[in-house]
């Protein structure tokens, strides 16, 4: 006998276990806004949601819920969110919220998702703790990585010499000057900035970061991509883009590894290959625990250049825009910069703490600028409860880094531009916790080294070498002009630069 789901007494029963089902998954979870069924909250988030989000800590706290699609996520809206769940439940919330497209191209040739990005547990640790320590090997804060970014720093700043006195867009310079640091750092090469096949790596940037927004509607709707229209037009651009630099990153990796390299490892490639030899020998490998694999290599590489070249390239480019406008701040950092450093020397990491007040320029401009609005997503890998509300298993967490740095409890006048808040009564570099442009805990960013560096050494030597002034034909955007992808950008500009003596 069939049941006739037409008959009001079998709709009702349906509806009635649907309805059951539905208050049994969401008992407990905090409370949020609701969205459409299916679309979930996604199509309200407008342009840019990290805003929408900060408002909604007035009305539902610290901590609330949403769907995006399908998927339940959890926004932290406050810095104590962060903390509980990030450091205490540190362990509970270290996995990464793959998300469809993420997932798609981390797929390699067998069809199995590789590195470490999207991965959780003793396979996640393991790669941290090889990544981190082949970066402290390779210099961060060191000689060898240091002198990477200054040979690229006098490259970037022949082409600022040549376009001094005319409008004149430093991003692109910025893009390449922060990949061929990455370059350097994996396979010891780096690339003319007019270089065919490196232009056409760079100008993936400028597509694939739209396709990995957080709030990008393929991450709830997949099927997007095939339908024609905008959608498809820009998931065919980036996939094809993905592709390219893939290929690339294939075939430079394996020249250098058929280069046969003895001795010292000279780079991130070096070191990998070592590590693999060895663990060979003593054929330590476990399926759930390949690390060294070349599948692997390419991935993790990959990356280190979705995660380090736009985050970086785009906190410089805000740090010139903020210097056009606060040309007051601006003689200020020059005049510590001449003070303290030698004249006809590039500044130096050994200069840092010479040169607080620059230090306390670059943390307020991470902090203003709100580089990565909401991080990079992760998930919870157990059922857990924050502030009383059960949080089931594999939610997706989302942080609003807006709704910590824009805090009035915890910044005095956190609208304004102030460097000086980073700056302790002696007038040494003070940092509060709640300050974390690379997040923190069991995935916080593991560049971020790297980009302090990159950061500090690109932004002091240019000011070292130029006055940025708005350009007489091309206004300035206001600070408050941006768009948020996986990185808030400023609107595009112009500045005009005139060389210092
Ligand atoms: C100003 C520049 C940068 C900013 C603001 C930044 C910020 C972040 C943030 C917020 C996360 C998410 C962490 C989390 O889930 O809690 C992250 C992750 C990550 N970052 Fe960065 N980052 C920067 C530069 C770099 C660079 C230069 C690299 C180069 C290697 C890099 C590599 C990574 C990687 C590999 C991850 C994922 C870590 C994991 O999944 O365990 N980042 N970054």
């Amino acid at each position: 006998m069939f049941l006739d789901i037409s008959s009001p007494l079998v709709s009702a029963i349906i509806a009635v276990i649907l309805g059951i089902y539905y208050w049994y998954w969401h008992r407990d979870i905090p409370d949020g806004p609701r969205g459409l069924p299916l679309l979930g909250y996604a199509p309200f988030f407008g342009p840019n949601p990290q805003h929408k989000f900060l408002k909604f800590k007035e009305k539902y706290g610290k901590i609330f819920s949403m769907y995006m699609g399908t998927q339940l996520t959890i926004v932290l809206n406050d810095y104590s969110a962060v903390k509980e769940a990030f450091i205490t439940q540190g362990e509970i919330f270290s996995g990464r919220a793959a998300g469809f497209v993420f997932e798609y191209i981390s797929r390699g040739k067998d069809g199995k998702i590789h590195g470490f990005f999207l991965d959780s547990g003793e396979k996640v640790k393991k790669a941290r703790r090889f990544i981190l320590q082949t970066f402290r090997d390779l210099g961060m804060g060191k000689d060898r990585m240091q002198n990477c970014i200054l040979e690229e720093a006098e490259t970037l700043i022949e082409i600022f010499r040549a376009n001094a006195g005319k409008p004149f867009d430093p991003l692109p310079t910025f893009n390449a000057s922060v990949a061929n640091v990455i370059c350097g750092m994996s396979w010891g090469r780096r690339y003319s900035h007019d270089d065919k096949r490196f232009q056409k790596v760079l100008s993936g940037f400028k597509v694939i970061p739209d396709l990995l927004s957080q709030a990008s509607p393929l991450l709830g709707f997949p099927f997007l991509r095939f339908i024609p229209g905008t959608m498809k037009n820009k998931w065919d651009t980036a996939l094809r883009a993905v592709r390219f630099n893939q290929n690339f990153t294939r075939e430079v990796v394996l020249e250098h590894i058929q280069e046969k390299h003895e001795g010292e490892p000279r780079d991130f490639v070096d070191t990998f290959v070592n590590q693999q030899r060895a663990e060979e020998a003593v054929k330590i490998k476990t399926k759930e625990d390949k690390v060294y694999e070349m599948e692997e290599l390419q991935q993790d590489l990959g990356t280190f250049f979705g995660a380090g070249v736009e985050t970086t390239s785009t906190s410089l480019y805000w740090a010139i825009l903020y210097m056009a406008h606060f040309p007051e701040i601006q003689k200020r950092v020059q005049r510590e910069i001449t003070e303290n450093t030698p004249a006809g020397f590039p500044v130096k990491v050994e200069d840092r703490s010479k040169l607080p007040y620059v230090e306390a320029v670059i943390r307020e401009i991470q902090r203003c600028a709100n580089v990565t609005p909401f991080g990079i997503l992760r998930c919870n890998l157990e059922e857990t409860t924050l502030f009383g509300y059960r949080i089931p298993k594999k939610s997706t967490i989302m942080v609003n880094y807006l709704a910590l740095n824009q805090d009035p409890t915890l910044w005095d006048e956190p609208e304004k531009f102030k460097p000086e808040r980073f700056l302790n009564k002696e007038g040494k570099i003070h940092e509060p916790p709640y300050f974390m442009p690379f997040s923190v805990g069991k995935r916080a960013c593991i560049g971020e080294s790297l980009a302090r560096m990159e950061i500090f050494l690109f932004s002091a030597n240019i000011l070292k070498n130029f006055d940025i002034l708005p350009c007489p034909s091309s206004p300035l955007p206001s600070l408050d002009e941006y768009t948020t992808g996986i990185s808030c950008r400023p609107t595009y500009y112009k500045i005009q630069l005139s060389a210092r003596n």
